[in-house]
């Protein structure tokens, strides 16, 4: 079974305004309230894909509540309760562009971070361990190694989709994929990725510090994925963006519907990936998957090494 553990779940609550000013009240509307945190998302995608996977997380307060009841209904939720109100993040779409306002979260004790360490070690069928997102207030980034450890234990993978700077010493651990963005990779591993040659030395890179596999995302100029023997590259596909939030946990899970069951489908995987990401971008949350085959059309895979 795969597991979504979201260390820092959110409402994210979508909404639309004309161009913003400091000089009137800001009315915004088409608000669109959706149960999230990166995990989360991952877990749906992989739903829509026909992959069963459980979720893991910190949950607090009434915004905990209503995301642990919504998502309960997709997939089987295996919260850990907090005694804070698990955050609400803005997402604003005005005509200049959009805003994203990620609080940093309800504080998680250490406590309550034993009983999710405790929880994951009681999990008998625990095959792949999806940590995703940020850490709230109260959790060291020293967590990543106790859970990576008990993952460890247990004799199964992990995948990280962090973008915290001590994932560059987790990639040691040998995570079974990791998923940063180019920012990501600049900060963290200190490489800029600008041309096709830095891209494919900084995959090298990663992957001889021990990340198994690497899916680096690059917005608009698509997606490369190295396991240690191939480059492979796809085009993002070309669509009027609304919201960019949630589009790269699809990519992440739509790779992963394919890929987890059977690594050799790389390029069907990648298409999906892209396909999916872009369509999720089209919409506020994650929306509903309807044009993904329609964009798959566009999307095209090579080996470039
Ligand atoms: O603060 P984090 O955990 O990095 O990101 C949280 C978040 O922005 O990520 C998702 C989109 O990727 C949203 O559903 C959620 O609000």
């Amino acid at each position: 079974m795969i597991y979504t553990l979201t260390t820092n779940p959110a409402i994210d609550m979508n909404i639309t305004s004309d161009t913003i000013s400091t000089e009137h009240v800001n009315r915004t509307r088409d608000a669109v309230y959706t149960p999230n945190g990166k995990g989360l998302n991952v877990s749906f995608t992989l739903k829509h894909y026909g992959i069963d996977s459980k979720i893991l997380g910190f949950f607090g307060g009434f915004s905990g509540d209503y995301i642990v009841r919504e998502a309960d209904k997709i997939c089987p939720v295996m919260p850990v309760q907090i005694d804070g109100i698990t955050r609400v993040n803005v997402f604003l779409t005005t005509p200049e562009g959009e805003y994203k306002f990620p609080n940093a979260g309800a504080e998680v004790n250490r406590a309550k971070q034993e009983e999710m360490l405790s929880l994951i070690r009681g999990l008998d069928d625990l095959e792949c361990l999806v940590v995703s997102g940020s850490l709230p207030t109260g959790i060291d980034p020293s967590y990543y190694d106790e859970l990576v450890g008990v993952v460890r234990e247990k004799g199964a993978e992990f995948v990280l989709d962090i973008s915290h700077p001590h994932l560059r010493e987790l990639v040691e651990k040998q995570p079974l994929l990791i998923k940063p963005n180019d920012e990501e990779v600049a900060a963290i591993f200190g490489v800029d990725v600008k041309s096709e040659e830095d891209i494919v030395s900084a995959l090298h890179a990663i992957h001889d510090a021990g990340a198994k596999n690497i899916l680096l995302t690059l917005g608009g100029d698509g997606a490369y994925f190295f396991n240690g023997e191939h480059v492979w590259h796809a085009n993002a596909a070309k669509v009027k963006v609304l919201s960019t939030a949630c589009a790269g946990d699809a990519t992440l899970a739509s790779f992963l519907s394919l890929w987890l069951e059977d690594p050799t489908l790389v390029e069907p995987a990648l298409t999906r990936a892209m396909a999916t990401g872009a369509n999720v971008a089209m919409s506020a949350g994650l929306g509903d998957f309807a044009l993904v085959d329609k964009l798959a059309q566009s999307i095209r895979v090579e080996v470039v090494e």
